[in-house]
């Protein structure tokens, strides 16, 4: 079944007539400014890291630099802590996004072997 793109709730009640389904209303059309935001960040912060990749393959440098990572992860935590956001949450989604991120180094760093390979 493909998903319902709209916001409205399955029920037979208005939020013109019914003041909990206007709140409902409300917050998700704030959520849904909060996901676009959260979008365009991770693609300016993935158009940063294929940068990153780009400059370690020129310079032979490893996709992975796990002190870099121990550094983020605990900078990150505390960031989490200070935001009332659970910090073990927030490790987790680093993580994630971390490991696509040297699935993409691997990737640059192979293309540009096989390109100087000829
Ligand atoms: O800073 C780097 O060296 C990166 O490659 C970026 C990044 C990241 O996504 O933040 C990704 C992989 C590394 O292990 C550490 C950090």
């Amino acid at each position: 079944m493909s998903p319902d793109p709209s916001n409205t709730p399955h029920t037979s009640k208005s939020a013109a007539s019914d003041p909990a389904l206007a709140e409902l209303e409300r917050l998700r059309a704030s959520i849904d400014n909060i996901d676009a935001a959260l979008i365009h960040m991770l693609a300016e912060r993935f158009r940063c890291t294929q940068e990153v990749g780009k400059l370690k393959a020129r310079a032979h440098l490893p996709p992975a630099d796990p002190s870099r990572e121990t550094r983020q992860i605990e900078r990150l935590r505390q960031l989490a802590r200070d935001a009332h956001l659970d910090p073990d949450f927030a490790e987790k989604f680093l993580a994630f996004v971390i490991r696509e991120v040297i699935r993409h180094h691997e990737a640059i760093a192979a293309d540009a072997r096989r390109t100087s390979k000829g």
